[in-house]
């Protein structure tokens, strides 16, 4: 077993041509060369094969066959489609499954995913274990950041300094930056709907009436997050033109996709300028003083590094030593602003479109909601926009959106933590330094706490109503738990909020049939196609 474990690819093959002499003498015939090769690779998988299936720390859990390399894990993340394999996995072996490998361990399929209620939350919760080496491949500028860090220390720093800006407080600043984005919006679909040729830059020009609302909802929430963390927004909703959305979501995908596919670094570079603009962003606003002052995110970060600075908590002037310490660097200003961008715009606008999605399918659900949000707008003049004041606390709007994302929920494919000790979960050992994925989905989908798991039931979410059991505690996590949830959760469902209720009592909507609905995970989840087209009608002017 050690001799099988220890081998290295290099020891085996030498090994190998000491064995056969008559091969080391024939080494100048090409067909000899490719007979020890092959033999070497056959020889060497069944090497691995056979170590990792039963003598490895892990051969005692449940697994199917591409748990045992590379090429599965790598298929699966390079084509964003992880989370169609892994529910079947589940069903087939059990709550804790051997998934896959991760290229930093070259021996052992060291990926377990977890869909036991108890150890999601011993995970996320009492345990809080860190965040795992998959994480590093979102650091930019080779920096931690609150979002990638895996030091704990480092995590409750920053996490300190940024999270009182998405206090309820703050958050209600932002309200009307948003409601100038959503007033664009209202234009853009009206001008849309009355000539579809008025489409720009080659895009798809649909039949009148009908809206690509998917692809509104990214540009919408790329605007809201660039007013907020960069104070100008990229006029995705306007033009759809930007650069730098664009090729930042090419960027983080293709970064996502070497973690697990190395290879991919020799063929194909990251492009990283979108930090060029980030940097420029915080330092337009820097330069423009006192009389640039506006309340956003960005401008809380300036203010929290000033602030640091005066408290004497300022940098030390030592980069690695500030990074490690979580200081709020230059540096770290311009990284924590492309972080909330990365966060904070994909996750949200996949939400609504989704909301929608299953809203026009299930037309009574929608009916409902119409009434609930008319009612709780009916005191505002024509044409002019709900405010967060009116649509906060609203019943069935909650139930709506917590209903849509239990069923698709951003983290499809589970969340990354690395396991600091030998523990048990869901009855099996997983020793120190596994990675497991908390694979929220699974529980989200599981009968047992969600009857009819596949139905779109929005009462289930009100108690007097439902006509299931109340939802139990710890078995929706949308946004994750611990230490490590959602810093921006109050700012998404401000945003899903305003925007569902404005959509939903300014048109009337209708589902158009025949679409593709699949969805792919890079970091978070989006609408493969990048479409989904919806049938729209103003109601009111
Ligand atoms: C519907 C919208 C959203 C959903 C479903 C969502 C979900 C999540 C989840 C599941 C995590 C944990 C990720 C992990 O453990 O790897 C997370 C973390 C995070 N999210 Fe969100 N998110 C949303 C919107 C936002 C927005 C709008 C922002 C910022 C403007 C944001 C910023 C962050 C940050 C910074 C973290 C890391 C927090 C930490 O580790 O302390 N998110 N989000």
């Amino acid at each position: 077993m050690a001799v099988l474990s220890t081998l290295s690819n290099w020891t085996f093959l030498k090994a190998l041509l000491e064995k056969y002499p008559r091969s080391l003498a024939d080494l100048k015939k090409p067909r000899a060369i490719v007979r020890i090769l092959a033999t070497f690779v056959v020889l060497n998988g069944l090497r691995k094969l056979i170590y990792t299936r039963y003598f490895d720390r892990l051969s005692h859990l449940p697994s199917g066959l591409f748990a045992f390399t590379y090429f599965f894990t790598g298929v699966g993340v390079y084509t964003g489609r992880s989370h169609y394999f892994l529910p079947k996995t589940h069903e087939r072996y059990g709550k804790v499954v051997r998934v896959g490998k991760f290229f930093q361990y070259p021996y052992t399929p060291n990926i377990v995913s977890i869909a036991d209620k108890d150890a999601i939350h011993d995970i996320l919760v009492a345990s809080d274990y860190p965040k795992s080496e998959i994480h590093e491949g979102l650091e930019l500028y080779k920096q931690h950041s609150l979002f990638s860090s895996r030091n704990k220390d480092f995590h409750k720093n920053r996490r300190r300094l940024v999270a009182p800006a998405f206090g309820l407080q703050y958050l209600r600043s932002l309200e009307p930056i948003m409601a100038d984005c959503i007033h664009l919006l209202i234009q853009k679909i009206d001008e849309l709907l009355k000539d579809p040729i008025s489409v720009k830059n080659g895009a798809k020009v649909l039949p009148k009436g009908q809206i690509n609302i998917c692809s509104f909802m990214n540009r919408l929430s790329l605007d809201i997050i660039g007013e907020t963390a960069f104070g100008e927004s990229f006029d995705m909703v306007k033009d759809d033109n930007h650069p730098i959305p664009k090729q930042m979501a090419k960027s983080l995908k293709r970064s996502m996709q070497q973690t697990f596919n190395p290879w991919m670094r020799w063929f194909i570079p990251i492009d990283y300028t979108f930090i060029d603009f980030s940097v420029e962003r915080v330092n337009v606003r820097r330069q423009a003083g006192e009389a640039g002052r506006r309340a956003d995110l960005l401008q809380f970060l300036i203010d929290a590094q000033a602030s640091e600075r005066a408290s004497g908590n300022g940098e030390t002037g030592d980069e690695y030593a500030d990074m490690i310490a979580g200081k709020l660097t230059d540096r770290a200003v311009q990284t924590e602003a492309l972080v909330f961008l990365i966060a904070g715009s994909e996750t949200s606008s996949t939400a609504i479109t989704v909301a929608l999605m299953f809203l026009v399918k299930n037309t009574k659900a929608l009916k409902r909601l119409r009434e609930e949000l008319d009612q709780a707008t009916a005191s505002n003049p024509s044409g002019s926009l709900p405010t967060y004041d009116q649509v906060r606390k609203l019943p069935y709007l909650t139930a709506c959106i917590n209903e849509s994302m239990r069923l698709r929920p951003v983290a499809a494919t589970g969340l990354p933590r690395e396991v600091t000790e030998d523990t048990v979960m869901g009855g099996q050992k997983i020793p120190k330094g596994t990675i497991v994925l908390a694979q929220i989905a699974q529980l989200h989908y599981n009968a047992d706490y969600f009857p009819e798991p596949n139905k779109f039931v929005p009462e289930r979410w009100i108690p007097e109503e439902s006509p299931f059991p109340p939802v139990q505690d710890f078995t929706f996590y949308p946004f994750s738990a611990g230490t490590r949830n959602c810093v921006g959760k109050n700012f998404a469902m401000m945003e899903i909020r305003l925007i569902l209720a404005t959509i939903l009592t300014m048109y009337d909507i209708e589902y158009v049939p025949g679409q593709r609905e699949d969805y792919v995970q890079f970091i978070t989840t989006a609408f493969a196609t990048e479409s989904y087209v919806i049938k729209m009608k103003r109601v009111s002017v």
